[in-house]
């Protein structure tokens, strides 16, 4: 695929993902630049307003808290960094609401550690907590949450956290925004003759020999971590943009198709890509028994399965396991990740989802599997 290729698919792109680095946000450290931010939250206003869905991951804590608190330099103990993070995080989210706000949109913070994406339920409540905020047309502002977490733990740099993020909401692509225009074939400030790179094919191993580590005290991971980030979000078939976030309009010109950056595309197709991250992600918990019509509305009609369809539960599976829906004669149908526990599910089965809130005390969702965490055969 060529680069104009890979920039075109942006245009169709409905859900992204953008990723903005600490250099950038922080203007080398010497502290937010609203400026900046106020430009990206325009534009992702107007790209929200053709009816794009966005979920931004911004890097800048650590450097924002050591900048409030007068230290001369980033330290190097882990509570410092945290106390550090702390602080400045509450400046990265008061500056993206003020910014958004001037746009009539809604922010939210999300705050991830590795557990909350290892972990199955916490991984599915993530997942459907960023689902929920984008229908209801707000912006989630993502972070890793630097205080609670251990140096074994972290994400450490956000490209990481930025494919992962894309993972969990397969987003169309990723858009990562730094402080070059994108990748050379040699870290740009050590060589000045290096090659701009316009386009490539994420995990291609090339490309990492190219990449080096962060140029800055400010930034981590440098750009190895984006391009590893690609190759990771490639995996559930998103593209991926490194562009200079000090490029003007540089969201809207890329949404528009234009070729700027070094584009990164996924070799799977999309939908492929999709199914076998999704059937990578579920070892089997348990079984649910479907009726007719239920195996019908799943195999036939591309809808979630309610727990009215199901007859019987086998297992003792939790919310979030992976479980297989099969017929009377166990035959497989689909599977995913189920909403309901074993036991919550024995009990609403073979009712309309209008009951469960009567019989469970509280209703989390109306399907027992929905058709977005879902493979069918
Ligand atoms: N091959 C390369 N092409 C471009 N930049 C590179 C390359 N290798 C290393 N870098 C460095 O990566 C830096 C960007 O990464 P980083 O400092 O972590 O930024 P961010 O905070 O945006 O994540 C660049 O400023 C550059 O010095
Ligand atoms: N969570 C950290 C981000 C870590 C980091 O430096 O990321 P990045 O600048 O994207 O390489 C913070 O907000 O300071």
């Amino acid at each position: 695929m060529s680069s104009s290729a890979t920039s075109a698919t942006l245009t169709h792109a409905r859900r992204l993902v953008i990723k903005v680095g600490s250099s950038l946000v922080t203007n080398d450290g010497k502290g937010l630049d609203r400026q900046a931010v106020r430009q990206w939250t325009q534009q992702i206003a107007q790209l929200a307003a053709q009816g794009k869905q966005i979920v931004l991951v911004s890097s800048g804590a650590i450097a924002e808290g050591v900048s409030r608190l007068g230290w001369p330099r980033r330290p190097a103990a882990i509570n410092e960094l945290q106390a550090a993070a702390a602080v400045g995080q509450m400046g990265l989210a008061q500056a993206y609401e003020e910014a958004f706000d001037e746009h009539h949109l809604r922010t939210a913070q999300i705050l991830l550690t590795h557990e909350d994406l290892s972990d199955r339920q916490r991984y599915l409540n993530a997942r459907s907590t960023l689902f929920t905020l984008l229908e209801l047309g707000v912006v989630p502002v993502v972070n890793e949450n630097d205080t609670v977490i251990t140096d074994e733990i972290r994400f450490g740099d956000n490209d990481t956290l930025g494919a992962l993020v894309t993972n969990l909401i397969e987003a169309d692509a990723l858009i990562i925004l730094t402080d070059q225009r994108g990748l050379y074939d040699a870290d740009p400030r050590a060589n000045p003759d290096a090659r701009f790179v316009h386009h490539g094919e994420a995990g291609d191993p090339a490309l990492e020999a190219m990449a080096g580590g962060a140029g800055s005290s400010i930034g981590t991971g440098g750009m190895l971590t984006k391009i590893l980030a690609a190759k990771r979000a490639a995996r559930s078939g998103a593209h991926t943009v490194i562009a200079s976030g000090r490029e003007s309009d540089v969201l809207l010109r890329l949404a528009a198709g234009e070729a700027i950056g070094t584009a990164l595309h996924a070799p799977m197709a999309i939908h492929s890509a999709r199914k076998q991250w999704l059937a990578d992600q579920l070892r089997l918990r348990g079984k649910v028994v479907l009726d007719a019509g239920a195996i019908e509305a799943l195999s036939h009609h591309g809808k979630s399965l309610l727990p009215i369809g199901v007859t019987a539960v086998e297992g003792n599976f939790r919310r979030g396991d992976a479980v297989a829906c099969v017929d009377a004669e166990g035959r497989e149908y689909a599977r995913g990740l189920i909403n309901y526990s074993a036991s919550d599910t024995r009990r609403i089965m073979r009712h309309a989802s209008n009951d469960i809130a009567d019989i469970l005390g509280t209703m989390t969702e109306p399907e027992l599997m929905h058709r977005d965490n879902m493979v069918v055969h």
